[in-house]
């Protein structure tokens, strides 16, 4: 990729998990920043040591320190330590810094009442084909939040997929669709596997198949801008195998099924973020 500028900001990952790391990896990839403008904050020693000897980043067991060091400090552990988080990171950060959550759940309301007054957020949902630039996000602003800080974020979850901008209220949605979407897919992929591997194919065949039918399509169906249902359309012949597979699909209730998970997920982000909120005492 490469960019013709760079984003000249000091940056704090407060939890250096898989998010983080896919976060960092592309910031530096894209030649956005520069390995000393990182700084990755964990409990976990061992994964400190693999992402600084990995990408020459600053690495440190300190919310407080880090948050007091940067210009933007993403809050990246899970959802259920943030009530631990947010004062330490309340104690650090500089009133002129910018905080970024991509917790799931979490009410950019309940961030905000555990920082500084005036705090400027922006709330995040990320997906884990970051971690190869194929990620997709959604960002929403914070009261505080400015175009600027909105551009920021964006350009950095740009550098490792695509973004869109929608109200907070949106953000459940997206973290039960493509926030956690990822695992439906791979479970579906693993069951196309199997289902090949049942009609004969050896199982690396029937995974590099399936799962590169999966890429496809959704390509397809990207850089046609075309219905969906018009692409599946154009796989059915009359009489002929897409339609009879497609039977089958609709009586075992798929579309139902996925529409449940979505919406299950979606109820369960709110709770997440509604027991983190009474944690928070808000
Ligand atoms: N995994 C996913 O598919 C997605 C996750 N998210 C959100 O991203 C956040 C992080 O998720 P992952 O990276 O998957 O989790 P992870 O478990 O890989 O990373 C979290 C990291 O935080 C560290 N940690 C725990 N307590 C800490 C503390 N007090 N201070 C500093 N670090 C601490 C852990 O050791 C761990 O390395 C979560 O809030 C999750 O809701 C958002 C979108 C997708
Ligand atoms: O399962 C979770 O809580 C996280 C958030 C979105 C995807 N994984």
């Amino acid at each position: 990729m490469g960019h013709a500028t760079k984003i000249d900001k000091r940056i704090a990952f407060l939890g250096a998990g898989n998010m983080a790391g896919a976060l960092v990896r592309g910031l530096l990839a894209s030649g956005a920043v520069d390995a000393q403008q990182i700084w990755c904050v964990d409990v976990r020693p061992e994964r400190l040591d693999e992402l600084g000897k990995k990408h020459g980043v600053r690495v440190g067991r300190s919310n407080r320190e880090a948050a007091a060091w940067a210009d933007v400090v993403f809050l990246a552990t899970k959802p259920q330590v943030f009530d631990r988080l947010l004062p330490e990171v309340a104690e650090g950060i500089r009133s002129e810094a910018l905080a970024v959550s991509i917790a799931a759940g979490i009410p950019i309301a309940a961030i905000e009442a555990r920082l500084p007054p005036g705090a400027r957020v922006v709330r995040t949902m990320p997906n884990t084909p970051a971690i190869v630039d194929a990620g997709a996000t959604a960002i929403a602003a914070g009261t505080h939040a400015t175009p600027d800080d909105l551009a920021l974020v964006k350009r950095i979850f740009d550098d490792i997929g695509i973004s869109v901008v929608l109200d907070e209220m949106l953000l459940d949605a997206v973290t039960g669709l493509s926030g956690s979407g990822p695992a439906y897919i791979f479970l579906i992929i693993e069951a196309l596997a199997d289902a090949g591997v049942k009609v004969g194919l050896h199982r690396d065949s029937a995974q590099l198949l399936a799962a590169q039918t999966v890429l496809g399509s959704a390509k397809l169906l990207i850089e046609t801008g075309e219905h969906p249902g018009r692409l599946k359309d154009m796989v059915t012949s009359p009489g002929g195998t897409a339609i009879a597979g497609l039977h089958t699909l609709e009586a075992g209730g798929l579309r139902k099924t996925l529409m449940d998970a979505v919406e299950t997920a979606t109820a369960r982000a709110r709770q997440l973020g509604e027991d983190a909120s009474k944690k928070l005492g808000k």
